[in-house]
């Protein structure tokens, strides 16, 4: 067996995101079935499938908003669910939580931003109180990633002055405050306004272009997946059916359930 088809025998060094046979249920729903994928360090992964098919479970799984039922998940060297400790590994508790969940940022389709503070401070104030950063450290850092997302003249406006587009473009800047290792997104453009939806991506593209973070995406956005992504994950039914390079995943499907589900997203578009 060549180490690809073992995630369990590779490096860890390789591997920024690695699921080995998650299983996760809801009640009798089995939502992902001894699920394994890895994504690399720096890589840009995206997942698309049908609704319901488990894709927002495998970013809250990361964010520890949920909890496996089977399997292991680990973030570089550090698994989610256990630590290591005395050469053994035991359940993890919630400092080693913590420290896990800290390497990871998520945007979600509802921008979430503080509605009684400022731009400048819904950025600043998580890396204040959990980075321990000064303010001045965290205002210049701030200031900087306002610029890149196009937004230094709305530093001292409340979210409720923005648009939908320029609040998840604050959204993306918070959490780049945080320098995550890896930036899962949730569908960050479906609460837009259709015109405001190319300024966002914009702006992802260019953080996936510049910067080694590692994003894992899901999107209904499919030109957005093709221009972006380093690879495409097809999900269905709480597996994987396909996985490639997106030139040939969304030309040239192996799966039939790709090529339907691509079909019926393109007509709604
Ligand atoms: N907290 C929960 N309690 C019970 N069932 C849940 C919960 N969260 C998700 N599910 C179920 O898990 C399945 C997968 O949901 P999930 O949101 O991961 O799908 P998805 O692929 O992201 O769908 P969409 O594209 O519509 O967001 C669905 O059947 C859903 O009803």
């Amino acid at each position: 067996m060549d180490s690809q088809s073992n995630p369990s025998t590779r490096p860890v060094s390789d591997v920024m995101i690695r699921f080995d046979r998650v299983v996760k249920k809801f009640g009798d729903n089995v939502v992902l079935r001894d699920l394994s994928f890895e994504v690399e360090p720096g890589e840009f992964v995206t997942l698309i499938g049908p609704s319901g098919s488990g894709k927002t479970t495998i970013l809250r799984l990361l964010m520890t908003l949920e909890r496996v039922n089977g399997g292991t998940i680990q973030v570089g060297e550090e698994y989610l669910s256990h630590m290591e400790k005395n050469g053994k590994l035991v359940p993890a508790d919630e400092k080693h939580l913590r420290k896990v969940r800290r390497r990871i940022g998520m945007v979600f389709q509802q921008f979430n931003l503080f509605p009684n503070m400022k731009v400048l401070q819904n950025i600043t104030e998580a890396p204040i109180r959990v980075l321990g950063q000064s303010r001045d450290e965290a205002e210049e850092k701030a200031r900087s990633l306002l610029e890149m997302v196009g937004l230094s003249d709305k530093i001292d406006a409340h979210p409720s002055q923005l648009s939908g587009g320029q609040q998840q473009r604050v959204a993306i800047a918070r959490a780049l405050a945080m320098e995550p290792e890896v930036l899962l997104l949730d569908e960050v453009t479906s609460a837009l306004d259709p015109e405001l939806v190319a300024g966002v991506l914009a702006v992802l593209r260019e953080i996936a272009e510049t910067t080694d973070i590692t994003f894992l995406c899901v999107t209904h956005e499919m030109q957005f997946a093709r221009d972006v992504s380093d690879r495409v994950m097809m999900f269905d039914r709480g597996q994987i059916i396909e996985d490639a390079k997106p030139d040939k995943l969304f030309t040239d499907p192996d799966h039939e359930r790709t090529r339907e589900f691509l079909h019926a997203v393109l007509d709604r578009a």
